[in-house]
């Protein structure tokens, strides 16, 4: 339960913190500590099911439906939308959702000991579980359809796959990670939920050299000291030592030089963290104004969402107390950022600031329309050339796309997106061409979109991605070879074991060939029927035993 007090053997908060934030927040740090040594607020955004009803006969019910806390105050905001082709809240997770979160819609909180991530529903992308707070970063950037789209920093991709819910497969979207382990783990989350994104493992520095002005939208969910992680990690309070703002700040500053190139004049930049040091949050976007001529933009007034505090820009040495008030720096525009506050809001702590580049003429304008010049692409003009690697993709022969096309008809029925119809070659991975005319070749990319099939020995074989890229039954693709799995089949499948072919739990399918297994339209992966039996062919990788059907 949210409000009960944290286990005495936890460690304890850092003196040096104590000290600091005591000095800064003066009355308010009784209250401060207080809500640290409470326990986290637990979120879940839902991605392919929604609880948000299009007109109020059709509305899913969940226990918080009544009491949600920003809806007549903010009523004028820009509340929820809801995405067609979401499919109704199964009543296994509806169960669990609490209050709305108010800032992002069909997001919700809910109680401490929740299963959603122990449920069959979490492993078919059908929500992500996220931190409140940790939701304002995308609703800050208010991402529009058809814009390209860049978060810099998106492992393990919580917020990555908040942009590609408000992009909706329009334009484009790229998901940067510099570590190379944690790439990995973004791409399963980005795989799960069947997001359409470029994934890069690249130094921010790289990217801005391959692609200087192309972004209309860029995200920098910046590493940083994770002082607002302090109630939900304990480890965040071991690993921190008073120097940590300071080194964090100057990483934050090499990556915002490189955002800015990236970005394309007048666009803009969601800066994040979950840090309350000044120096990584109100003194770096000071920096990044005066070095670049960016602009602060205003954001919304969420419940909990606090203006921040110029005052607190003028570059604090350690243990100095900030002047109140007037505003040491002259960058009066730094409240237009926000601060959550974890005794002031329903959630941990963050810092968020919504900036916008210059255009041409210096000025800030509020234009959305159109992205830069795309890089010319030396990739474009090799040719037919089979490189290794999947940055670099090249257009099937003549003959290879004929045979491709023959065994997706056989896949698939109805009419198919056109991206499925011409892929890409990636070594011997078909990719839809996600990235478009932005060029990969020289980058590190750990996908260049979503992975159809492989070629193996003349033959195709159906790729696990390409399974979780589809939502719902109507107009499936895969209609003439559907496999519905009830939840207590899932767990079976999940956990890797064969399925028979049509038992008495719920498994029917066709008769031969690769099959597509649902939970009512929600995707689960790929199946083979072969004599009788339905191999299983979920990724080795991916399998997890213990996953509850309720
Ligand atoms: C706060 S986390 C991002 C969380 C992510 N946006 C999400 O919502 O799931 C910051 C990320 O920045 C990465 N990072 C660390 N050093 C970096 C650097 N020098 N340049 C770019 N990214 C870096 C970390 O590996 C980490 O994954």
């Amino acid at each position: 339960m949210q409000d009960e007090a944290r286990s005495p053997n936890e460690p304890r908060l850092p003196e040096a913190f104590e000290q600091q934030m005591q000095r800064w927040l003066g009355a308010e740090w009784a209250a401060f500590r207080d809500a640290l040594y409470h326990r986290a607020l637990r979120g879940v955004r839902l991605h392919r099911i929604t609880a948000v009803s299009p007109a109020p006969s059709g509305a899913a019910s969940y226990p918080g439906a009544a009491s949600y806390p920003g809806a007549a105050s903010h009523s004028d905001a820009p509340r929820a939308h809801t995405a067609p082709g979401r499919l109704p809240v199964p009543a296994a997770v509806a169960q669990y959702l609490r209050d709305p979160v108010p800032w992002w819609p069909d997001a919700f909180y809910m109680d401490d000991d929740a299963p959603l991530g122990k449920l069959v529903y979490h492993e078919t992308g059908a929500y992500y579980l996220q931190e409140p707070s940790a939701m304002a970063a995308a609703a800050a950037l208010d991402v529009q359809p058809g814009e390209r789209v860049l978060d810099l920093c998106a492992a393990p991709g919580g917020k990555t796959t908040a942009l590609a819910q408000r992009l909706g497969g329009t334009g484009i979207l790229v998901a940067n990670e510099i570590h190379p382990m944690r790439v990995r783990i973004l791409g399963q989350n980005l795989e799960r939920l069947g997001i359409p994104a470029v994934i890069t493992n690249e130094s921010p520095k790289r990217l801005a050299a391959r692609w200087p002005g192309v972004f209309d939208a860029i995200l920098v969910d910046a590493p940083c000291s994770g002082e607002g992680m302090f109630r939900k990690d304990p480890d965040a309070r071991t690993a921190w030592s008073p120097d940590s703002p300071d080194v964090c700040a100057a990483r934050q500053r090499e990556i915002l030089d490189a955002a800015v190139l990236l970005l394309r004049p007048g666009g803009r930049l969601v800066y994040s963290t979950c840090t309350f040091n000044p120096v990584e949050n109100e003194q770096t976007i000071a920096w990044l104004v005066q070095r670049h001529g960016l602009v602060v933009l205003p954001l919304p007034h969420w419940p909990g969402w606090d203006e921040a505090r110029p005052d607190w820009a003028g570059g604090l040495a350690a243990g100095e107390v900030p002047v109140g008030g007037t505003g040491l720096s002259g960058h009066a525009d730094l409240s237009h950022a926000r601060r959550l506050w974890p005794h002031r809001g329903r959630g941990e702590g963050h810092f968020i600031a919504l900036l916008q580049k210059p255009d041409d003429t210096g000025r800030a304008p509020n234009d959305t329309a159109g992205g830069g010049a795309m890089p010319a692409n030396p990739a474009s003009r090799a040719g037919n050339r089979r490189d290794k690697g999947p940055s670099t993709l090249v257009r099937l022969s003549v003959r290879a796309q004929r045979e491709w096309q023959a065994w997706l008809r056989d896949m698939t029925t109805g009419p198919l997106p056109e991206a499925w119809l011409t892929p890409r070659l990636g070594g011997d991975a078909l990719f839809t061409d996600t990235a478009g005319e932005l060029p990969l070749d020289g980058l590190r990319v750990l996908r260049p979109g979503i992975c159809m099939a492989i070629q193996k020995n003349g033959r195709f074989e159906p790729h696990h991605p390409w399974a979780m890229a589809v939502t719902g039954l109507e107009g499936n693709p895969f209609g003439g070879r559907l496999l519905a799995l009830d939840a207590a089949a899932a767990c079976d499948y999940f956990a890797g074991q064969a399925l028979p072919a049509a038992d008495d739990r719920g498994a029917r399918g066709p008769d031969s060939g690769y099959t597509w297994c649902h939970i009512d339209g929600l995707p689960a992966g790929w199946g083979k029927r072969v004599s009788g039996r339905i191999n299983n062919l979920y990724p080795k990788g991916l399998r997890r035993g213990g996953l509850q059907a309720t």
